[in-house]
Formats: C-alpha cells, sequence, structure tokens
C-alpha cells in the first residue's frame, strides 16, 4: 500500500556524498527522508576506496617480503598468499567502516531510511518502491557505475568490473586489465603483488594522462620492475573466449593489429553518472554529456533540485562528494552561500580538491600542473626536490621519488605533484596552502619535524629562494653589512 512521506529534505543515494548531507542535516534537527537502492556506504565502502586500499594493503605486504634483502634480513621471493584468507582481510576492513554508514546509525540520527530505488514523479516528488515522498528540497547522490565501452564481443566474455572484483576468492593467473586510469593502475599493482600476471592495456599514449607525465614515469619504472607489462597506444576493440577457458582481446596498438590473451578480464575504462532511471525529465532536471548539470551552488534546473559527487561527472572522489554535501547544507539549510562557515562560502571550488592514485610509490596532485599551466597560459616558477635528499627517505630506501610545485606571481602557490612514499599525504599541506591562497613563505616560515618525509616540502620551498639568496647581490649586501660586524 502507498505511503505518502512529508519531509524537509529528501536525499537519494546513501554513499560518500548523500551519507554526508543526512547526517548534517538531521544533526541539525530537520526531517531527513534517506532512500538507498542498493548498499549503504556506496561506492567508496563497498566496492570503491576501502576494498581497493584494503587489497593494496595486502600487495605491499607481500611486497615487503620479496623487498627484504635492502634491509639485511633475508628475502622470500614467493610469499605464500592465500587468496581466500586476502578476500577476508578485504571484508573484515569493509565490515569494520561498515557501522558508520548503516541504516541504523542513520534511524539513530533521526533519519527516515528506506531502502529502494527512487525516481522522481514530479518537480517535487519522489516514488521509492511503496513510498511517495515529498520535500521541501531533493539531494541527487546516486554516485557512478563502471562504464563499459561497447566493444564487440564483450558481452560474451565473463568479464569482471570493481562491482565484482573484490568478491573474488581466487587469484587470476594472467588478469588483463583495460584502461590505464586509477581503477586500471591501482589494480594492476595489487595483483601482480598478489602474485598474478598482469597486462593493463590504454588507448591513449600515457596512463594516468592527468597527472605530471615526468612523475608518472617513476611509477611506469616501478611496476614495469616488478613485472606489469603496460601497453600504450593500444586501444581494445573486440573481446571473444579463448580456446584455453580465457579472454582474448583484439584491437589495435601503434596503429597495427594488436592481440592478448588473459585467463581474466578487468574492465576499468572510466565511469557513468547514476542518473538514467531516475526520472529527471518528470522534475525538470537538465543533464549533460557526463553528468546532472548543476551551478556552483550544486543547484540542478530546478533550484530544490541539487546535485553532489559522481553523478554530476566532475571530479569523482569521495572527498569531493564530501565537500560538496557540506556546500548543499550551508546552502540548503543556513540559505547562505556569501557567508564563511569555514568553507569560503557555499560556492563551489573543487577545482582545489587533491587526488591521489594509491600505488607504490603514491602519486599526489593539487592545483596546477606544468602542463595544465602551459595549456591555461600561466606563467610560474618551477620548484622540485627529490626524495633521495631526504634522510628519512635514505633510511627507508624509499629514494624514488620528486616534489614538483608551481610558484606564481608573488611567491603564491599554484600546484603540486609528488611521487613517492606517503604522497598522498604530503600533498595535505599544499592543498591547504592551494586552497586558501598562501605563499610559499609559509612553508619556509615553518619547521618540519626531522626525519621526516616532510621536510622535503620545506626543501622544496626553500629551493624557491636559493637563487635569490646565494646571488652576487645578496653577497654583495651581506660583504657591506659585515662592516658593522
Ligand atoms: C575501485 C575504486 C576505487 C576508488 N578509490 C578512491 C579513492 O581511493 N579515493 C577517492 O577519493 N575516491 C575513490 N573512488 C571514487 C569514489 O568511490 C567515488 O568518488 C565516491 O564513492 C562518490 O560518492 P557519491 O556519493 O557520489 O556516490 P556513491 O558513493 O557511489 O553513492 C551513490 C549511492 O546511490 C545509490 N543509488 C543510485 N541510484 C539510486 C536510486 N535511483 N535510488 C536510490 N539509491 C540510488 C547507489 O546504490 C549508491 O549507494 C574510487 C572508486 C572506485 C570505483
Ligand atoms: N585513488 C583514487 O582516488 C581513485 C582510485 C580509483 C578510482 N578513482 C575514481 O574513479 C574514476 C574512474 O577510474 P577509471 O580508472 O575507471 O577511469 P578513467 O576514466 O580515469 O580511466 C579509464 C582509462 O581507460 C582508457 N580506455 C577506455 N576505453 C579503452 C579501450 N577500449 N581500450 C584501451 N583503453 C581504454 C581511457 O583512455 C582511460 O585512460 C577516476 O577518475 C577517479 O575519479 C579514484
Amino acid at each position: 500500500m502507498t505511503q505518502k512521506i512529508k519531509t524537509d529534505l529528501c536525499v537519494i543515494g546513501a554513499g560518500s556524498g548523500g551519507l554526508s548531507v543526512a547526517a548534517g542535516a538531521a544533526m541539525l534537527g530537520r526531517k531527513v527522508v534517506l532512500i538507498e537502492g542498493h548498499k549503504m556506504g556506496g561506492d567508496c565502502l563497498n566496492f570503491g576506496c576501502v576494498p581497493s586500499k584494503a587489497l593494496l594493503a595486502a600487495g605491499k605486504t607481500a611486497q615487503t617480503f620479496r623487498d627484504a634483502q635492502k634491509y639485511g634480513i633475508a628475502p622470500v621471493n614467493d610469499p605464500m598468499i592465500d587468496y581466500s584468507a586476502v578476500h577476508d582481510h578485504v571484508h573484515s576492513v569493509i565490515a569494520a567502516i561498515e557501522p558508520n554508514d548503516s541504516q541504523e546509525r542513520f534511524e539513530g540520527l533521526g533519519c527516515t531510511v528506506i531502502r529502494e530505488f527512487a525516481k522522481f514523479t514530479g518537480p517535487r516528488e519522489v516514488t521509492a518502491g511503496d513510498y511517495v515522498i515529498s520535500a521541501k528540497h531533493f539531494v541527487i547522490s546516486t554516485g557512478s557505475s563502471p562504464f563499459v565501452p561497447p566493444m564487440e564481443g564483450l558481452d560474451s566474455v565473463p568479464y569482471i568490473t570493481n562491482e565484482t572484483i573484490f568478491d573474488r576468492t581466487e587469484r587470476p593467473s594472467h588478469l588483463l586489465i583495460i584502461g590505464g586510469g586509477p581503477i586500471g593502475v591501482e589494480m594492476a599493482q595489487a595483483y601482480r603483488r598478489l602474485g598474478a600476471e598482469v597486462t593493463l592495456l590504454e588507448r591513449g599514449p600515457m596512463i594516468m594522462p592527468k597527472d605530471d607525465p615526468e612523475l608518472v614515469g617513476i611509477v611506469i619504472e616501478h611496476l614495469t620492475k616488478e613485472g606489469i607489462r603496460i601497453e600504450t597506444n593500444a586501444m581494445v576493440e573486440r573481446a571473444e573466449n579463448s580456446a584455453d577457458g580465457g579472454v582474448s582481446l583484439h584491437g589495435t596498438k601503434d596503429g597495427q593489429p594488436f592481440s592478448v590473451t588473459g585467463s581474466h578480464l578487468l574492465v576499468a575504462a572510466g565511469r557513468k553518472a547514476n542518473f538514467e532511471n531516475l526520472g529527471l525529465e518528470a522534475a525538470g532536471v537538465e543533464t549533460h554529456q557526463r553528468g546532472i548539470k548543476v551551478n556552483d551552488l550544486m543547484q540542478t534546473s530546478n533550484k530544490r533540485i541539487y546535485a553532489i559527487g559522481d553523478v554530476t561527472g566532475g571530479r569523482q572522489f569521495t572527498h569531493v562528494a564530501g565537500y560538496h554535501a557540506g556546500l548543499v547544507i550551508q546552502n540548503i539549510l543556513f540559505k547562505t552561500p556569501n557567508l564563511t562557515f569555514g568553507l569560503k562560502g557555499g560556492k563551489n571550488r573543487d577545482h582545489i580538491a587533491p587526488w591521489v592514485t594509491y600505488t607504490d610509490p603514491e602519486l599526489a596532485h593539487v592545483g596546477l600542473n606544468e602542463p595544465l599551466a602551459k595549456e591555461l597560459n600561466v606563467s610560474y616558477t618551477l620548484i622540485e626536490w627529490e626524495y633521495a635528499e631526504n634522510d628519512r627517505a635514505q633510511a627507508e630506501h624509499a629514494t624514488s621519488g620528486k616534489l614538483k610545485a608551481l610558484i606564481g606571481k608573488k611567491g603564491k602557490i599554484l600546484g603540486c605533484s609528488i611521487v613517492g612514499k606517503n604522497a598522498g599525504d604530503l600533498i595535505g599541506p599544499w592543498a591547504l596552502a592551494v586552497a586558501n591562497g598562501l605563499k610559499i613563505s609559509a612553508f619556509t616560515g615553518s619547521i618540519m619535524p626531522y626525519p621526516t618525509l616532510s621536510e622535503i616540502s620545506k626543501r622544496a620551498a626553500g629551493a624557491y629562494y636559493t637563487p635569490t639568496l646565494f646571488s652576487k647581490k645578496t653577497q654583495r649586501i651581506v660583504g657591506l653589512l659585515s662592516s658593522f660586524d
């Protein structure tokens, strides 16, 4: 029987973005209906960040055995990997985090949680199962799904995506991966380290195309040294079952016919926003090719409906979905897009979001990098620092790495990219700097603990002043001042 609900806020999708909005609004005393059609926690918890990082951690542990000799410890070249136990480890990590995202927790916060797929049936009405919900405001946070490219034969082979890969309890003997983006690259290293042969196929000239090519080169060096076969300019066009029960892929490599056969296939060829079955026409919500159209307040073309996170087709990261959630809380509940509630106003500035690919070494980025600065015709001074110049990196044999930062007029920090151990953590202060328009003197004026990798940032910052500080002119001034000794 149909049940009608009237509420202040209706959130569709209980993933990274939707859960943050629902929790914030409920804790501020608003009536919230939260609708989730599949698993609470969305992609990040169940099929994305959490299981992928847990799998990478298992791979890293296996690699530690192989690399032990550097530290004077007998290496184990072929550590025994119990794939079913690795699966259990991954799912135990999900289980440990799950309570934060659970239906019980959100009901405890006062939300009405409905476990159905939702669809707009009017500009201010949504239907989900037997429920019809009318609300003052709606937030669409329905995320994205794996994009499976239209390809001859793909339907007839048993391919894996990020939605099925973490359920596997057996090691693939040879994993073929279509796509050299973050999913493809992270899974390539995790599986290689867990004992699989891996071939990574990327149609473009470089894997990780959004990152600094020089720093990507350092990641590639590590991946190939570990035995991952990387084929760039390799456009996969056709798939078929191979005679030995695996999968064969065919296409072109550098314009020439190309084929490769493996035991399993992972498709990591990008994402598509989840908006197709939402009844957006009934709600007057417009879309573009990659997702739902929003203005800089995260409002759709229907001003009472907001959209956040992956479904908007912008930067698809958990921290961006969380940031969008903060913006809509500010805009819907506080109605103050121009006031600062720790967010520098309620207008979207997600171009300041960092991203990290959690390979070993990690590759992290925020703001402008060299290719982007050149494309935008922005002038900059480049500062660089090598991990090999850092004492802690030496102590831990983590010397392969580099920081590159772009400094604009009057020393303003425009962007930073770091490849190396813990780059994802090292990017934090640079993200703070980019978000707040800080100058490079913010780094030189601070003291970093010795011996830590954080000194790499400080030394890079110091390098900005080196040419002026140790110039002939400065030497002359110091010489003159010495007369007052
Ligand atoms: C393998 C992988 C690794 C990743 N690693 C990282 C990482 O390390 N760091 C990072 O920042 N990001 C990572 N991401 C990206 C991150 O997972 C997403 O950016 C993030 O989950 C987006 O949050 P969201 O709220 O927009 O969508 P989601 O978290 O996907 O939530 C959307 C929810 O909406 C539900 N839904 C969809 N349609 C409906 C409907 N009609 N009715 C009701 N419910 C609906 C879905 O079931 C889902 O639960 C990774 C992604 C993948 C695939
Ligand atoms: N560490 C992280 O933060 C992290 C990790 C994983 C995913 N993510 C998020 O998920 C998003 C999706 O990741 P992704 O790796 O699936 O997508 P992506 O779009 O970043 O990369 C897909 C790659 O597949 C290639 N490709 C597509 N079709 C092909 C074909 N037929 N043959 C050969 N190559 C082909 C594309 O050229 C592209 O480089 C990321 O952009 C990111 O936002 C983030």
